[in-house]
Protein backbone atom coordinates (compact mmCIF):
# COMPACT_ATOMS: atom_id res chain seq x y z
CA UNK A 1 0.00 0.00 0.00
CA UNK A 2 1.60 3.43 -0.94
CA UNK A 3 0.44 6.87 0.32
CA UNK A 4 0.96 9.99 -1.70
CA UNK A 5 0.90 13.32 -0.82
CA UNK A 6 1.41 17.04 -1.97
CA UNK A 7 0.73 20.57 -0.98
CA UNK A 8 3.34 22.48 -3.28
CA UNK A 9 2.66 23.31 -7.22
CA UNK A 10 0.06 21.26 -8.74
CA UNK A 11 -1.20 19.15 -5.95
CA UNK A 12 -3.81 17.05 -8.24
CA UNK A 13 -1.14 16.46 -11.10
CA UNK A 14 1.76 15.54 -8.90
CA UNK A 15 -1.19 12.41 -7.43
CA UNK A 16 -1.90 12.09 -10.92
CA UNK A 17 1.78 11.16 -12.22
CA UNK A 18 1.18 8.22 -9.44
CA UNK A 19 -1.40 6.75 -10.74
CA UNK A 20 0.02 7.08 -14.49
CA UNK A 21 3.19 5.48 -13.44
CA UNK A 22 1.22 2.51 -11.85
CA UNK A 23 -1.14 1.62 -14.80
CA UNK A 24 -2.88 -1.64 -14.58
CA UNK A 25 -1.16 -2.03 -11.44
CA UNK A 26 -3.27 0.26 -9.77
CA UNK A 27 -5.77 -1.97 -7.96
CA UNK A 28 -7.51 0.11 -6.12
CA UNK A 29 -7.33 4.23 -5.07
CA UNK A 30 -9.06 5.98 -2.72
CA UNK A 31 -10.50 9.36 -3.01
CA UNK A 32 -8.35 12.39 -3.10
CA UNK A 33 -8.39 14.14 0.25
CA UNK A 34 -7.93 17.38 1.42
CA UNK A 35 -5.83 17.21 4.70
CA UNK A 36 -4.64 19.82 6.96
CA UNK A 37 -0.60 19.80 7.25
CA UNK A 38 0.10 16.69 10.33
CA UNK A 39 3.54 17.38 12.13
CA UNK A 40 3.78 20.71 13.18
CA UNK A 41 5.01 22.59 10.42
CA UNK A 42 2.82 25.96 9.26
CA UNK A 43 1.86 24.93 5.43
CA UNK A 44 -0.64 24.90 3.02
CA UNK A 45 -3.16 22.39 3.14
CA UNK A 46 -2.27 18.50 1.13
CA UNK A 47 -3.93 16.43 -1.32
CA UNK A 48 -3.58 13.12 0.26
CA UNK A 49 -4.52 9.71 -1.38
CA UNK A 50 -4.05 5.84 -0.79
CA UNK A 51 -3.08 3.60 -3.90
CA UNK A 52 -3.36 -0.23 -3.81
CA UNK A 53 -0.74 -1.92 -6.33
CA UNK A 54 0.11 -5.24 -7.21
CA UNK A 55 2.62 -6.65 -9.28
CA UNK A 56 4.05 -9.82 -8.48
CA UNK A 57 7.59 -9.13 -9.89
CA UNK A 58 8.43 -6.10 -7.35
CA UNK A 59 9.60 -6.86 -3.74
CA UNK A 60 9.50 -3.94 -1.12
CA UNK A 61 12.75 -2.20 -2.52
CA UNK A 62 11.67 -2.30 -5.94
CA UNK A 63 8.77 0.26 -4.42
CA UNK A 64 10.52 2.23 -2.41
CA UNK A 65 12.91 3.34 -5.65
CA UNK A 66 9.59 3.62 -7.19
CA UNK A 67 8.32 6.27 -4.63
CA UNK A 68 11.98 7.99 -5.23
CA UNK A 69 11.82 8.16 -8.89
CA UNK A 70 8.49 10.19 -8.74
CA UNK A 71 9.23 12.21 -6.18
CA UNK A 72 12.65 13.09 -7.88
CA UNK A 73 10.35 13.56 -11.79
CA UNK A 74 8.26 16.09 -9.47
CA UNK A 75 11.50 18.18 -8.47
CA UNK A 76 11.09 17.38 -4.45
CA UNK A 77 13.04 19.16 -2.62
CA UNK A 78 13.76 17.76 0.93
CA UNK A 79 15.06 20.87 3.23
CA UNK A 80 12.45 20.85 5.89
CA UNK A 81 11.45 17.59 7.52
CA UNK A 82 7.35 17.21 7.35
CA UNK A 83 7.31 20.76 5.88
CA UNK A 84 6.23 21.28 1.83
CA UNK A 85 6.64 19.23 -0.69
CA UNK A 86 5.90 18.26 -3.99
CA UNK A 87 5.39 15.14 -4.16
CA UNK A 88 5.89 12.83 -0.83
CA UNK A 89 5.35 8.63 -2.03
CA UNK A 90 5.91 6.20 0.97
CA UNK A 91 5.31 2.55 1.09
CA UNK A 92 2.81 2.21 4.06
CA UNK A 93 2.39 -1.50 4.01
CA UNK A 94 3.51 -4.95 1.99
CA UNK A 95 1.80 -8.02 1.87
CA UNK A 96 3.50 -11.24 0.65
CA UNK A 97 1.09 -12.99 2.03
CA UNK A 98 1.80 -11.88 5.37
CA UNK A 99 2.62 -8.33 6.44
CA UNK A 100 6.10 -8.05 5.57
CA UNK A 101 8.64 -6.39 8.17
CA UNK A 102 11.48 -4.36 7.58
CA UNK A 103 13.95 -2.66 10.23
CA UNK A 104 16.09 -1.25 7.65
CA UNK A 105 15.93 2.59 8.30
CA UNK A 106 16.07 3.24 4.43
CA UNK A 107 12.80 1.00 4.34
CA UNK A 108 11.02 0.82 7.41
CA UNK A 109 8.10 -1.65 7.52
CA UNK A 110 5.17 -1.11 8.35
CA UNK A 111 5.76 2.56 7.58
CA UNK A 112 6.05 3.58 11.47
CA UNK A 113 4.41 6.35 11.88
CA UNK A 114 1.40 5.58 9.65
CA UNK A 115 -0.79 4.43 12.44
CA UNK A 116 -0.93 7.92 14.08
CA UNK A 117 -1.59 9.68 10.40
CA UNK A 118 -5.33 10.32 9.90
CA UNK A 119 -4.15 11.39 6.92
CA UNK A 120 -3.10 7.85 5.89
CA UNK A 121 -5.66 5.81 7.75
CA UNK A 122 -9.31 7.97 6.88
CA UNK A 123 -8.35 7.30 3.14
CA UNK A 124 -7.34 3.61 3.47
CA UNK A 125 -10.50 2.78 5.30
CA UNK A 126 -12.52 4.08 2.56
CA UNK A 127 -11.13 1.23 0.43
CA UNK A 128 -9.99 -1.48 2.44
CA UNK A 129 -10.99 -1.10 5.99
CA UNK A 130 -10.12 -4.78 7.15
CA UNK A 131 -6.37 -4.67 6.12
CA UNK A 132 -3.77 -4.79 8.74
CA UNK A 133 -1.02 -2.75 9.42
CA UNK A 134 1.49 -4.18 12.00
CA UNK A 135 -0.84 -6.25 13.12
CA UNK A 136 -3.84 -3.66 13.86
CA UNK A 137 -6.73 -3.27 11.61
CA UNK A 138 -6.91 0.07 9.56
CA UNK A 139 -10.58 0.78 10.66
CA UNK A 140 -9.93 0.05 14.47
CA UNK A 141 -6.93 2.78 14.40
CA UNK A 142 -9.19 5.34 12.12
CA UNK A 143 -11.36 4.80 15.84
CA UNK A 144 -8.32 5.63 17.69
CA UNK A 145 -7.93 8.68 16.26
CA UNK A 146 -8.43 11.96 17.92
CA UNK A 147 -11.35 13.23 16.63
CA UNK A 148 -10.14 16.65 15.80
CA UNK A 149 -7.46 14.41 13.65
CA UNK A 150 -10.02 13.53 11.64
CA UNK A 151 -12.07 16.11 10.75
CA UNK A 152 -8.84 17.66 8.94
CA UNK A 153 -9.11 14.65 6.74
CA UNK A 154 -12.02 15.82 3.91
CA UNK A 155 -12.74 13.98 1.38
CA UNK A 156 -13.52 15.01 -2.18
CA UNK A 157 -14.99 13.99 -5.40
CA UNK A 158 -12.48 12.84 -7.21
CA UNK A 159 -10.38 9.96 -7.69
CA UNK A 160 -7.46 9.36 -9.89
CA UNK A 161 -7.27 6.80 -12.45
CA UNK A 162 -4.42 6.27 -14.76
CA UNK A 163 -4.34 7.88 -17.99
CA UNK A 164 -4.59 5.92 -21.18
CA UNK A 165 -1.04 5.82 -22.74
N1 LIG B 1 8.29 2.74 4.45
C1 LIG B 1 9.00 3.77 3.94
N2 LIG B 1 8.53 4.47 2.88
C2 LIG B 1 9.23 5.52 2.37
N3 LIG B 1 10.45 5.94 2.84
C3 LIG B 1 10.95 5.26 3.90
C4 LIG B 1 10.27 4.15 4.49
N4 LIG B 1 11.02 3.67 5.52
C5 LIG B 1 12.11 4.43 5.57
N5 LIG B 1 12.10 5.38 4.60
C6 LIG B 1 13.19 6.34 4.39
O1 LIG B 1 12.84 7.57 4.94
C7 LIG B 1 13.71 8.55 4.37
C8 LIG B 1 13.04 9.89 4.38
O2 LIG B 1 11.90 9.83 3.57
P1 LIG B 1 11.02 11.11 3.34
O3 LIG B 1 11.91 12.28 2.97
O4 LIG B 1 9.94 10.76 2.38
O5 LIG B 1 10.46 11.35 4.81
P2 LIG B 1 9.34 12.33 5.22
O6 LIG B 1 8.20 12.17 4.26
O7 LIG B 1 9.88 13.72 5.38
O8 LIG B 1 8.91 11.82 6.64
P3 LIG B 1 8.13 10.50 7.00
O9 LIG B 1 9.10 9.37 6.83
O10 LIG B 1 7.75 10.73 8.43
O11 LIG B 1 6.94 10.39 6.08
C9 LIG B 1 14.07 8.04 2.99
O12 LIG B 1 15.45 8.01 2.85
C10 LIG B 1 13.49 6.64 2.94
O13 LIG B 1 14.41 5.70 2.42
N1 LIG C 1 -1.70 16.30 5.87
C1 LIG C 1 -0.46 15.90 5.61
N2 LIG C 1 0.55 16.26 6.43
C2 LIG C 1 1.80 15.84 6.15
C3 LIG C 1 2.08 15.04 5.02
C4 LIG C 1 1.01 14.68 4.18
O1 LIG C 1 1.18 13.97 3.17
N3 LIG C 1 -0.24 15.11 4.52
N4 LIG C 1 3.34 14.61 4.78
C5 LIG C 1 4.32 14.94 5.59
C6 LIG C 1 5.67 14.42 5.33
O2 LIG C 1 5.76 13.08 5.46
C7 LIG C 1 4.15 15.79 6.76
N5 LIG C 1 2.80 16.19 6.98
Amino acid sequence: MLSAGSNVGDRHGHLQSVADELGDRLIGTSHVYVTAPWGGVEQDDFYNVTLIADDPGRDPWDWLRLCHLLEWRADRVRDVRWGPRSLDVDVIACYDPGEVESQHPDLLLPHPRARARAFVLVPWMQIEPEATLGGAVVRDLVAALEPAEIAGVRRTDFSLTPSAR
